[in-house]
């Protein structure tokens, strides 16, 4: 079992991350990591803090000479803007004149969207701000962190992950453009809304600019994409055992995910049955599927096709043209608290989900295969793909109807196609 749990507040001097149940043996650099961090702070929409705020990384523990060691991971990312906020988020009592004015005036007028009225409900705060400090998507940093240790270790077994952005506001990706594949990952990265269609992309940034200069913030929709699971990784036989459920589960639990989609989703309602489902043949030694409709999972497990998840961001709830709200010191009508914040950061999102994924994934295959060592986790994927009988195995590709139809007669022997794996 692979679990994980971070700490630390926007403004306080660190976020903090511990990642139990690694294997040993996974090559891991802190280059892995900081090119992770480096993506989740770019896309058009991004705000000031982005610019000037450096994740300072260090790797605290379970990794010696570049190499996991078996033992809980600790990660510790430096927020280089706490000598502006050591006062206002100081451990220890400070002067109560810090609370007039300036940064650590009392946030009373609470954003409608964000956390901070219910929060100041449930925890008994006279101030928005302890709620903020905690709520705020600083803390997928630490996420992004462990992400990108969990990717490294699926990399090992051959799988691999990508994100991408497919809709900003009314802004999308053609329902016909073509799946982006791992290789594209440079160039969806080196995109300013990490779009993977030159047009949707230009489009998606000029409406970012429009909606800044009104004052106004985006929301949005991003997939990540999965290739190399064996198949069964989840389950059928109990709710909290089936891997779309703690995907969906993972996914709404970054901050402001509204909505999550598996393969086509709710598309797939609007479908009758025969235009639904991924339909099986027989070709080169396997069973193949004719589309990925499903998006790599059936009864709760992982099919062995690509796996597709979709997750829908809401806009950003610091509306520069403040919303209504209530300022909760006076009981009066108030405009909400408005500092610099975000435009849009569905393109940040995207690599937040993603190392969500990596994680959730890491964990199922960790159920499934266990393995002290990686190479140990290997050969035990390598043995249970081994024994699965000739005649039930499937390809990770699919082929669609028409070039089944058009391919020839297929001779090979079921269950001469297992090379294809890649662990
Ligand atoms: C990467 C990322 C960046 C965000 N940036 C901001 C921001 O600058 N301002 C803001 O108000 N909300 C921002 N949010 C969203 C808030 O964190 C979110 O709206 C808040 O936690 C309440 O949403 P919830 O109801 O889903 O928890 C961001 C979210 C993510 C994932
Ligand atoms: C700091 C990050 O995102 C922050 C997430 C966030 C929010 O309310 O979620 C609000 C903003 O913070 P601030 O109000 O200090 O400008 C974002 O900058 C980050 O992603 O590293």
């Amino acid at each position: 079992m692979l679990r994980w749990l971070t700490a630390g507040e926007s403004h306080g001097p660190e976020l903090l991350a511990i990642l139990e149940g690694l294997p040993a043996g996974v090559p891991l650099s802190l280059d892995d990591l900081r090119t992770d961090l480096a993506r989740r702070k770019l896309g058009h929409g991004r705000g000031a803090r982005m610019k000037f705020e450096q994740d300072e990384l260090t790797l605290s523990a379970g990794v010696r000479h570049g190499v996991t060691m078996g033992s809980p991971i600790g990660i510790r990312i430096g927020n280089t803007e706490w000598p502006k906020w050591v006062e206002v988020m100081s451990p220890e009592p400070v002067d109560p004149a810090v609370f007039d004015t300036g940064r650590g005036a009392k946030l009373t007028r609470p954003r409608p969207g964000h956390a901070d009225l219910i929060g100041m409900q449930k925890h008994g705060f006279d101030d928005a701000r302890p709620v903020l400090e905690r709520a705020s998507a600083r803390e997928t940093a630490a996420r992004v962190a462990l992400g990108a240790i969990a990717k490294r270790f699926l990399a090992e077994l051959g799988i691999t992950t990508l994100s991408h952005t497919l809709a900003i506001g009314t802004v999308r990706v053609p329902d016909d453009a073509p799946l982006p594949a791992y290789a594209d990952l440079a160039a969806i990265d080196a995109d300013p809304v990490r779009v993977f269609d030159a047009e949707t992309s230009a489009a998606a940034v000029a409406l970012i600019d429009e909606v800044r200069k009104s004052g106004d913030t985006l929301g949005g929709v991003t997939e990540v994409l999965v290739w190399g699971l064996p198949p069964g990784i989840g389950s059928y036989v109990q709710w909290d055992r089936r891997l779309d459920a703690r995907l969906a589960k993972a996914l709404m639990s970054v901050q402001a995910i509204k909505g999550v989609e598996v393969g086509d989703g709710f598309e797939t309602t609007r479908r009758p049955g025969t235009a639904a489902h991924d339909p099986l043949y027989v070709r080169d030694g396997s069973i193949v599927r004719s589309s990925d409709r499903a998006g790599g999972i059936e009864g709760g497990m992982a099919t062995g096709t690509v796996l597709r998840v979709r997750a829908g961001m809401k806009p950003i709830a610091t509306v520069p043209k403040a919303l209504h709200t209530v300022d909760v010191a006076t009981g009066q009508d108030a405009a909400a608290h408005h500092q610099r914040s975000d435009v849009c950061a569905v393109p940040a999102s995207g690599v937040v989900v993603e190392a969500m994924v990596a994680l959730t994934i890491a964990d199922s295959i960790l159920e499934k295969f266990g393995g002290d060592s990686v190479a140990e986790t290997k050969r035990n994927i390598e043995s249970y793909l081994e024994s699965i009988p000739p005649l039930l195995r499937t390809s990770h590709v699919s082929v669609s109807e028409s070039e089944l139809q058009a391919g020839p007669v297929d001779e090979t022997p079921m269950g001469d196609s297992l090379s294809e794996w890649r662990v």
